[in-house]
């Protein structure tokens, strides 16, 4: 059974009627499109009204964000207002033991697009689509069906550990049993058949190809923890002669046009003629992206499942001993991590009408005696990394909003940890931080993290990464096709 669905279709946005087809009237993918420079705005910080939508302007730009629950999709305009927007949790289907991940993810893509009001599909000229991070699949390389079940974003690959530490440099962001160059190890040295016809994609990359058919190609969020260089804007030498470089995708910047949307698709769903897709980029840099934050110092820390971390950076910093790493965003450094804490373990206590409930009880302004690691399982990534790390949950309060709050504040007390070791190692000093992700709901805590973290912390307008994937889409739209 397809998962729940909720939408919201802002109704101040009218679409005018028209069509956006080049004037000459051809599909303006089977020729070279015109370029239009268009720099993707990381601008203020600020709700922009609702818009109508006029007939000149009725190019539309889809962002899909498949995160660790859920999947959701925002169509924006080209000034950045929702034209819709809806989410899905991700069907539950076994194959054997383990959660058919592949299955789930490929029907909610599908179920996605459905759920898109047909007026607003018929406008949709781009799409992109983010990931969570280091989620792997290796596939077969002519049908680019999975050759196993997919290596999920927070799993740990322990095995290949010694192996990628005897190739990369010490401490290269690839050090960590998480990172998708250990998972390719493991793949590798566990399999005996498909090695030459098999390809590495990861997750946002293998949900674009069911769109585009191009298969093999990531972009450099994506595939810095297989061991690219987006600095270089190249795989380093000391992988390139291993054995398995011949899986590796090819790799260029997000939000990049691959091709035109598969003609199949674009008839049964009725998007534009000339609609392309785009390279992607990881769920908690879609959210960064979507917090359209600009300044270095500037932050975005991601209450999703996860606690993920991302510091606006003029510095290039990396330790695998501590789990941080740095994206490219353009000609800056997006620097952190992210640990395994966050709202999985609240997911794991409490409902959201719960935690709604109980938030209401807490006075933000009070520290909490209570020191916890709230984890949902063993296994931490950042600001320590350390797969055996065990949860700490105990001892546990008669009252609940007690407990809450107190694990609220000790998850608080992670993403400080998490800032003051960015700043040690000489990171650019944050100077506020914006939020995002299903946390970023919960006014109390936000006040709990402002205390705690002694810096301005705020919400920030747009908090679905799905929205950044869409200025992704926006950024890829008037770019020539690769
Ligand atoms: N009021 C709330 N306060 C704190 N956390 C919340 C609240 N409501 C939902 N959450 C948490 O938000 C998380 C979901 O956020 P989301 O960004 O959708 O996660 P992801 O994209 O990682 O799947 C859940 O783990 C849930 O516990
Ligand atoms: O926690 C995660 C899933 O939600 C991912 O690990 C998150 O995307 C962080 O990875 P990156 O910093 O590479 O985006």
């Amino acid at each position: 059974m397809a998962g729940s669905i909720s939408m919201t279709y802002p109704a101040s946005a009218i679409l005018v009627s028209g069509s956006s087809i080049s004037k000459s009237g051809n599909r303006l993918c089977s020729t070279s499109r015109k370029r239009r420079e268009t720099v993707m705005s990381l601008g203020s910080n600020k709700e922009r009204p609702g818009v109508v939508v006029q007939s000149g302007d009725q190019r539309l730009y889809l962002g899909l964000d498949f995160g660790t629950s859920g999947a959701r999709f925002s169509a924006i305009d080209k000034d950045g207002t929702i034209q819709a927007e809806a989410k899905r949790e991700y069907p539950w289907y076994k194959n054997g033991e383990t959660q058919d991940w592949v299955r789930s993810w490929r029907e909610t893509l599908f179920l996605l697009l459905e759920d898109i009001p047909l007026d607003v599909r018929k406008h949709i000229v781009s799409i992109s689509i983010d990931g969570t991070s280091a989620t792997t699949l290796i596939v077969d390389s002519e049908t680019g069906e999975p050759l196993g079940r997919p290596f999920l974003y927070n799993e740990s690959c322990p095995d290949a550990l010694p192996m990628v530490k005897s190739i990369a440099p010490p401490n290269h962001t690839v050090c960590s049993g998480s990172s998708t160059l250990c998972k390719l190890v493991s793949w590798w040295n566990h399999v005996d058949s498909n090695k030459k016809s098999a390809q590495l994609l990861h997750q946002a990359d293998w949900l674009l190809w069911l769109l585009h058919g191009k298969l093999g190609v990531s972009d450099y969020n994506n595939a810095l923890k297989v061991g690219y260089d987006p600095e270089v804007d190249s795989y380093p030498a000391w992988l390139l002669r291993q054995p398995y470089s011949h899986l590796l995708p090819s790799v260029v910047a997000p939000g990049t046009p691959v091709s035109c949307l598969k003609e199949d698709i674009r008839t049964k769903f009725g998007f534009q003629n000339d609609c392309v897709v785009c390279t992607g980029t990881t769920d908690s840099i879609a959210a960064f992206l979507a917090a359209r934050v600009s300044q270095p110092g500037d932050a975005v820390t991601s209450l999703g499942s996860t606690l993920a971390i991302k510091l606006l950076s003029n510095t290039r910093i990396e330790d695998s001993r501590f789990g941080v790493y740095s994206h490219r965003l353009d000609d800056k450094w997006l620097v952190g991590g992210a640990s395994n804490s966050g709202g999985a373990v609240l997911r794991q206590l409490f409902t959201d009408d719960q935690l709604e409930k109980l938030s209401e009880q807490i006075n933000p302004l009070e520290a909490s005696p209570l020191d916890y690691y709230p984890l949902p399982k063993a296994g931490e990534r950042f600001p320590v990394s350390d797969p055996n790390l065990s949860p700490r949950l105990l001892p546990r309060p008669e009252n609940d909003a007690e407990y809450l709050h107190g694990i609220l504040e000790s998850i608080a007390r992670i993403e400080a940890k998490a800032y003051e070791l960015l700043k040690e190692m000489g990171a650019t000093q944050v100077m506020k931080v914006f939020t995002a992700g299903g946390g970023a709901k919960n006014e109390k805590w936000i006040k709990i993290r402002e205390r705690v973290l002694g810096l301005p912390v705020s919400r920030a307008t747009h908090t679905e990464a799905a929205y950044g994937a869409a200025l992704l889409a926006l950024r890829g739209a008037n770019q020539n096709i690769l």
